[in-house]
């Protein structure tokens, strides 16, 4: 079962969740659910209300919306994000999924509640012939941005 699901206790009145808006679209479009001002060299971490639920071996890639770099000079902080299918209701957030914008421009960006921020592409992907022989350790994502870091 692969999908987008409401993050448990948001409020996501009047929103809907990520959609494709042409027939042809590869990209789901992902939402702000908080209005936000970025100002010019800052990264804002913008929460979507999402979480994903993928496959094992599938993760969700996030890119940036054309338009918002055109338009706005808005652009993801983290080049791609990459969404983990461990990463769906963790301990932390519940999976929560958020966008790292930066603006790269010289003025502030006003994102507003309801705005499309990013996209989200399901992509399968591979895993080197010998992963998983026991010669390293794999935790459990208890969360995201640095969680698995040791410390
Ligand atoms: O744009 C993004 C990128 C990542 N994530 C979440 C989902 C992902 O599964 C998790 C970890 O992302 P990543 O592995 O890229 O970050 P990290 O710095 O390596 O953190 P971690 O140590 O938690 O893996 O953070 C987002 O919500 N938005
Ligand atoms: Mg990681």
């Amino acid at each position: 079962m692969r999908g987008f699901e409401w993050v448990p206790d948001i409020d996501h009145t009047n929103l809907s969740l990520p959609f494709r808006q042409t027939k042809s679209a590869a990209g789901y479009d992902l939402l702000t659910i908080e209005d936000a001002v970025i100002s010019p060299g800052k990264v804002m971490l913008i929460p979507t209300g999402v979480r994903v639920r993928l496959l094992p071996t599938e993760c969700l890639l996030i890119y940036a919306r054309s338009s918002l770099a055109v338009k706005y000079q808005l652009i993801l902080a983290n080049g791609v994000g990459v969404i983990d299918a461990d990463y769906y209701n963790n301990d932390n957030n519940f999976g929560h999924i958020f966008i790292p914008l930066v603006n790269i421009g010289e003025v502030a960006v006003h994102v507003e509640r309801g705005e499309r921020i990013a996209q989200g592409i399901f992509t399968p992907f591979l895993l080197a012939t010998d992963d998983g022989n026991g010669s390293y350790d794999q935790k459990t994502r208890s969360g995201g941005f640095g969680s698995t870091d040791r410390v």
